[in-house]
């Protein structure tokens, strides 16, 4: 049985993953971590606020980590200076904050994922591809949509989109375009548009867009619960624990050649 410690136990990806983590043959769960430390009774799980305490006596092997950017950070130094593999499936982070994980798995392994759906790197593997195979001609746009709860925009997922279509075209961070408003004149070709709409209990949308001459090719996932990220994060924490430090993502994971 892997040991494992779930943070922000009480968010609604925390919820969702100690709900698999009881369902599954080979996970256990060692510990968790929330900042509402009171509903951990009345989850029946043991732990705290501070991850790094969780840890000393969780003898954990991998910490599942879907909370925050920031909080993600604090954690992955924490568990590097445990020796703890880690998944991380927050989302938000800047340059700097990924440099800062990057930095701590040079002692643990780390899969760091925007999306451990493993439909949504489908997805991605062949938004890349199709942008790849219709080149030059068409014009190419990442529209995601989420619950009016979410806090980072646009979506990690979108951004990974747009990374890839990039890569794929040969195009750079510069291309790369967050908003549309006033007279912004015709649409530079090598413009890739990433559009974010955020309104009730949407749990994940996202769609590229190919807009040719004459024709129009959409490329969409739809998430309509949870299940599939907390399931895609479970066969991460069993694909990272006990390997070689360093900085994975889901390619890695599912054995798919990295799109950029
Ligand atoms: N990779 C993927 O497939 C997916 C990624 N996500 C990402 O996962 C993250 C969590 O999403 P979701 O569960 O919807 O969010 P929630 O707000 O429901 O849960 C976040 C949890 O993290 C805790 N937390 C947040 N910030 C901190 C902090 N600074 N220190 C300690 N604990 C903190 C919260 O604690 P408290 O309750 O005390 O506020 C809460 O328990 C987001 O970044 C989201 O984008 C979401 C779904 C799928
Ligand atoms: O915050 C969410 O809910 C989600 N966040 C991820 C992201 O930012 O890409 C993934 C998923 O779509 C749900």
């Amino acid at each position: 049985m892997i040991r494992t410690v779930i943070t922000g136990v009480t968010g609604r990806m925390g919820g969702t993953l100690l709900r698999l983590v009881r369902e599954s043959k080979d996970l256990e769960l060692a510990g968790a971590t929330t900042r509402q430390v009171s509903r951990l009774e009345s989850l029946g799980v043991s732990g705290g606020e501070d991850l790094g305490r969780v840890l000393d006596t969780a003898r954990a092997q991998v910490v599942i980590d879907f909370t925050s950017a920031e909080a993600s950070v604090a954690h992955a130094r924490q568990c590097a200076e445990r020796g703890v593999a880690m998944v991380i499936g927050s989302t938000g982070f800047t340059a700097e904050s990924r440099a800062e994980v990057a930095a701590s798995a040079k002692s643990i392994p780390v899969v760091l994922a925007p999306n451990t759906s493993v439909g949504v790197n489908v997805v991605i593997r062949m938004a890349a591809e199709l942008a790849r195979v219709l080149g030059e001609g068409y014009d190419v746009e990442v529209l995601e949509a989420h619950h009016r709860m979410k806090k980072d925009a646009p979506s990690g997922t979108a951004l990974k989109l747009a990374e890839v279509l990039a890569s794929a075209l040969g195009r750079g961070q510069d291309d790369l375009t967050y908003a549309r408003h006033g007279q912004i004149g015709a649409r530079p070709k090598q413009e890739i548009g990433v559009q974010t709409l955020r309104g009730g209990d949407v749990v994940g949308e996202h769609t590229v867009y190919y807009f040719g001459e004459g024709e129009r090719i959409e490329l969409t996932h739809r998430a309509t619960n949870r299940d599939q990220f907390g399931l895609g994060a479970l066969r991460a924490a069993r694909w990272v624990t006990g390997r070689s430090p360093g900085l994975y993502d889901m390619a890695d994971v599912l054995g798919f050649q990295r799109t950029s």
